[in-house]
């Protein structure tokens, strides 16, 4: 069965290409019907005819390997039904792969026409490309001869492109154009047996166009999980794309006046942020967040992150600007707090959830210490960040707090996240997936590595790709509400009978975040107007029984 995905809307696991081959060999060892080439051949070919229904023209590039064999059989299927498809084959007819070379034959005894690039037709709108030039086996070496000629020919074509299971040369693992210029841009793709993170991290989302996946049959194997979960005899997931957290399962009352001390449960509670506010609860539910940050000149860093913790629906809002000439008072939300770094002693930090760096400066990196020691909940940004991967006694710190029951969230761009790991920030983005987990290992920490498709990733924890969001976010200040905004979460999460555990937490967080850019519908979302797209989630995941204002609230 074809069915699209929606990345911000469906949680969905992803295979890398090695547990895509194992899975394939599995499925393979129990002998499906169709066989799976075939079964991907009719899958193309219903994908091919509700995409272009009046279509003059399909043309097919076929690659060398088993891709190739998924358009060999595609065509000579379309080619049955009496449909104008033709092939121009890349590869010696001689050196096909088995089932590649059988789906060759029957492309032939189909009466499929094989072209040379010269006698390509002129192709419109209506008509179709489908790239079967490159699949799991790409993307290995640059590309030559025939192939580098398919390549080029196709992106100067302006019929809709299908590409089957990748676009070609994009790397499934990591979302890398490994073929530069030449990586196929498609308007579909058609994913088969699995989804591979490549698809939605990385330059994956452009790369793809809109995705689409058919199992060929082995869900009925019980070869890939439905939902997180036990994962039993099926193949563990590389990753786990990030849909819509909200619909996961039904509200959850809080707790009336958690106790200090009461021992909750840390089970993974899926969903468990999407909650109503109780008419008994009070501000101290919800808990204090403090956000450190704003050096001068910096401090707006610091006050949208604030205000997106209020949003989240944090108890209280302390803004600490670390420039001591900073403002006495957000106008626009006179509703935060403002007090000097100073006045904060260990036992008022131990209460709080602590959102640390965004526009810090230098000046970050004299509290941090501090901060490091005392702060029970810690998310950490911008230039406290950069003041971690300057310091080894900072990073040691950061890492001791994992064994003292301390938890940390960091949230770094790619460029962060190099400097914390010690690399370029090509190494961290040639493997997104890869560097977060890396990160989040070595600093005991949940890591979020923003960019498209971002990633979260907690030490033991499969990791997340982010499937919402637009470039809409891609200005200044997004990273800095999307600091507060964790922190607002997590704490506000305080008040549920069993509060969401790291990972699920700032996954949500993340995808609530993103999602707001979409429900903006605006190509350029400026980071104050993000707060107050936010502050209408907060209502509804925290407000449903009284209102964002209601009696209970501040
Ligand atoms: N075997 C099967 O029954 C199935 C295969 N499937 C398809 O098979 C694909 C994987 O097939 P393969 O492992 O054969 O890999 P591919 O078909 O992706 O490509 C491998 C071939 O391309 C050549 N190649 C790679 N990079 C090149 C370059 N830069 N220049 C020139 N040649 C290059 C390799 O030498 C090899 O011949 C999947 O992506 C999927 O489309 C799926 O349909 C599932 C079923
Ligand atoms: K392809």
């Amino acid at each position: 069965m074809v069915e699209r995905i929606l990345p911000a809307r469906h949680d969905a696991p992803l295979h890398g290409v090695a547990a895509t081959r194992r899975l394939e060999a599995r499925a393979l060892a129990a002998a499906p019907s169709p066989p799976l080439m075939q079964a991907a051949g009719a899958a193309v070919e219903r994908l091919a005819l509700a995409l272009a229904p009046h279509a003059r023209h399909i043309v097919v590039l076929a690659g060398p390997g088993n891709n190739g064999g998924d358009g060999l059989e595609a065509a000579a299927r379309l080619r049955r039904a009496g449909r104008p498809a033709v092939v121009r084959l890349c590869g010696d007819p001689a050196r096909l792969p088995a089932d590649a070379a059988a789906s060759l034959q029957r492309a032939r005894e189909a009466g499929v026409p094989f072209i040379e690039p010269s006698a390509l037709p002129a192709l419109g709108a209506q008509d179709l490309l489908v790239d079967a030039l490159l699949g799991l086996g790409g993307a290995a070496r640059p590309a030559q001869g025939a192939l580098a000629e398919a390549l080029t020919l196709l992106a100067a074509q302006r019929a809709p492109v299908l590409a089957v299971d990748l676009p070609s040369g994009l790397d499934g693992d990591t979302g890398q154009a490994a073929l530069g210029a030449l990586t196929v841009r498609a308007d579909h793709t058609l994913a088969l047996l699995t989804l591979k993170p490549g698809l939605f991290t990385g330059a994956g989302r452009d790369h793809a166009g809109t995705v689409w996946l058919d199992r060929l049959g082995v869900d009925g194997l019980g070869l890939v999980v439905a939902a997180t979960g036990p994962e039993g005899p099926a193949e563990a997931p590389t990753a786990w794309l990030r849909g819509a957290a909200a619909r996961r399962s039904p509200p959850t009352l809080p707790a009336l006046d958690p106790r200090p001390g009461d021992e909750a449960p840390r089970v993974p509670a899926r969903g468990a942020a999407a909650t109503i506010r109780r008419h008994a609860l009070h501000k101290g539910s919800f808990g204090d967040v403090a956000v450190v940050g704003g050096a001068r000149g910096m401090l707006g860093a610091a006050v949208l992150a604030a205000r997106a913790a209020h949003a989240a629906g944090a108890g209280r809002v302390w803004l600490s600007p670390l420039d001591p000439s900073g403002a006495r008072l957000d106008p626009a939300r006179p509703e935060l707090m403002l007090r000097r770094t100073t006045a904060w002693t260990a036992d008022t930090l131990r209460q709080a959830t602590v959102v640390a760096g965004c526009g810090g400066g230098g000046a970050i990196a004299a509290v941090l210490a501090g901060l490091l020691t005392h702060a029970p909940r810690l998310v950490l940004d911008a230039d406290a960040l950069n003041a971690v991967a300057a310091d080894a006694a900072l990073r040691d710190a950061l890492r001791a707090r994992r064994s003292r029951g301390q938890a940390s969230v960091v949230t770094p761009h790619p460029l962060e996240a190099a400097r914390l790991l010690g690399c370029d920030t090509g190494t961290v983005q040639a493997d997104r997936l890869a560097a977060a987990a890396r990160l989040a290992d070595a600093l005991g920490c949940s890591v979020v590595l923003k960019g498209s498709g971002s990633i979260v990733a907690t030490p033991g924890e499969t990791p997340w790709v982010n499937g919402s969001g637009t470039a809409a976010l891609a200005t200044g200040g997004s990273g800095d509400v999307l600091a507060g905004w964790i922190g607002g979460r997590w704490s506000a999460g305080l008040a549920l009978p069993v509060p969401p555990d790291l990972h699920e937490l700032t996954a949500e967080a993340v995808w609530t975040h993103a999602d707001a850019a979409e429900r903006a519908g605006r190509p350029l979302l400026r980071a104050a107007d993000l707060v107050e797209v936010l502050a209408g989630v907060g209502a509804g995941a925290h407000g449903a029984a009284n209102g964002p204002d209601g009696p209970d609230g501040a």
